[in-house]
């Protein structure tokens, strides 16, 4: 089991999926974030769900709301409420949607992250993967810059900073459900 505290980002609007995304049933759960919590509590001692409000679940869990004050719609906020209330050096990040990213994904993140970084994170060919790795508390006066100045490129942040990405070629486990056709492809996939 890994220590690093993993947190699930779940506070997003779904815009391109049409209904909240963390709420749709998937697997045996009645909701994907229970069937990320339940699959990353296997993997990590401490798993917390980043979302606005937990009122929006039905189920019971270690959630971390966005600080209230803000009324952005972007993890920024999640990523300074998570520092603030953790107070830890490091957490690992995965959005809600990403119901594939495995134990092998995750343990190659961990063992390549190293201290005196911000971040580790995943990218596959050219594209990174904001929403899957793990960032350092050095990044926190740079999260509260983002929101202050309403700019929420995580990839910007990434690479202006000490970062280390780490490559990955499977594509299907890095799957985002962005869009209902997405949601429906990964329901086969399970
Ligand atoms: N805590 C928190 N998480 C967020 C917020 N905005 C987005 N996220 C999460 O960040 C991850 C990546 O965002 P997207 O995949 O774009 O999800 P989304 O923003 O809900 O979807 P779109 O509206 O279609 O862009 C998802 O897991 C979201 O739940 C936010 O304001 N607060
Ligand atoms: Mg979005």
């Amino acid at each position: 089991m890994f220590d690093i505290p993993c947190i699930i980002f779940a506070g997003g609007k779904s815009s391109r999926m049409g209904e909240d995304k963390s709420l749709l049933p998937f697997g045996n759960f009645d909701t994907l974030a229970q069937f990320q919590l339940s699959r990353l509590n296997k993997i990590f001692k401490n798993v917390y769900i980043s979302c606005k409000d937990k009122n929006k679940f039905n189920f019971e869990a270690s959630f971390i709301e966005d600080i209230k004050t803000d009324s952005t719609y972007a993890p920024t906020a999640g990523f300074i409420s998570v520092f603030e209330n953790l107070k830890c050096e490091n957490f690992f990040a995965l959005s809600v949607d990403s119901p594939f990213v495995g134990e092998n994904e995750i343990q190659k993140l961990i063992k390549a992250d190293k201290p005196n970084h911000d971040a580790t994170i995943a990218k596959i060919n050219d594209a990174i993967q904001p929403m899957c790795g793990i960032y350092h508390i050095s990044l926190q006066n740079k999260f509260k810059k983002m929101l202050k100045e309403n700019n929420h490129k995580l990839s910007f942040l990434l690479y202006s900073s000490n970062t280390i990405f780490v490559d990955f070629e499977n594509k299907k486990s890095f799957l985002n459900l962005n869009h209902p056709h997405e949601y429906q492809e990964a329901l086969q996939l399970i």
